[in-house]
């Protein structure tokens, strides 16, 4: 039999059954975000309205939920699609973007918390300030260190029970207990809008190969991305020709090259 225990090894499975994912993004990712999930061998779909989220939570292997743009409609299909994916037990990924901007984003995510993330992936300062903490960022943009972020991550996995992601130079995962730092990507990654956001969709495809290791299909989805950026920014002139180098590093990438250049250590 097959092991799943690496990330290659993940990225491997996740390619020979393509898992559906559906991701409640923004309007800003939506095309990229899709983009991602293609190259890397998942199934994207775009599903949001309150009419129909909780029921394609129902056939989807996954949910991803982000509040990029945020809008009351938004919300309905959002909570929708969380209390179907919640209970029956599919893994769902929150990304709140910009949460501690307005009141509006702050009251929508205690709500999404309330209905329990298995994952919640932020950038440095979206998690400092989910967990009570000063934080430092401008709109979408971090502008926090993600060591800086580290307590706020073990703690905010800890009450939530759930693995949390913060990402940045190093990334940083936690389940409370376990926690691990990834090295790789690139300094143009966040010159490109909407990265962060596509890695959430990717953090969901990963989750539903393989839900009965969330950790290691967090750890394997910020891996893949540290490598693809690494490698696409070899050839780059700037963000432009990352972002298309990106999907096509995500695309050529194969599970022995991942395993291999994945720097993942005991944090
Ligand atoms: N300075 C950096 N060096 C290398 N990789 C980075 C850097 N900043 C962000 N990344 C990578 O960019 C991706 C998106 O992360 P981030 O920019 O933190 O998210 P967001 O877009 O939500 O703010 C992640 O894979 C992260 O590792
Ligand atoms: C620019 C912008 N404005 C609202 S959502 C969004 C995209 C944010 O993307 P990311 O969190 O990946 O930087
Ligand atoms: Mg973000």
């Amino acid at each position: 039999m097959q092991t799943r225990t690496t990330p290659g090894a993940m990225l491997k499975a996740m390619r020979e059954k393509p898992p559906l994912v559906q991701c409640i993004t923004n309007y800003v990712a939506m095309n990229i975000a899709a983009n991602v999930l293609l190259a890397a061998g998942a199934s994207p779909a775009m599903v949001h309205a309150a009419e129909e989220a909780g029921e394609f939570a129902g056939i989807a292997s996954a949910v991803t939920i982000n509040i990029g743009t945020l809008s009351t409609q938004w919300i309905d299909g959002m909570q929708a699609a969380a209390k179907v994916a919640t209970s029956t037990g599919k893994p769902w990924v929150l990304d709140p973007v910009a949460h501690y901007a307005t009141a509006f984003r702050r009251n929508a995510v205690a709500d999404l918390l309330a209905l329990r993330p298995t994952i919640i992936r932020g950038n440095a300062s979206e998690i400092i300030a989910l967990a009570g903490g000063e934080s430092r960022g401008q709109g979408v943009d971090s502008r926090d260190p993600v060591e800086q972020a580290e307590s706020s991550a073990r703690w905010l996995a800890e009450r939530q029970r759930a693995v949390v992601a913060v990402t940045g130079a190093v990334d940083f995962v936690t389940d409370g207990e376990r926690a691990v730092r990834i090295e790789g990507g690139s300094v143009l990654m966040p010159r490109v809008t909407a990265l962060g956001c596509s890695l959430t969709c990717l953090v969901g495809a990963f989750a539903a190969t393989v839900p009965d290791d969330i950790f290691g299909a967090t750890v394997a989805a910020l891996s893949t991305f540290a490598i693809a950026g690494e490698e696409a920014a070899l050839g780059a002139a700037g963000p432009g020709s990352f972002s298309w180098r990106f999907l096509d590093a995500l695309a050529a990438l194969d599970a022995e090259t991942l395993d291999a250049r994945a720097r993942i250590s005991a944090a």
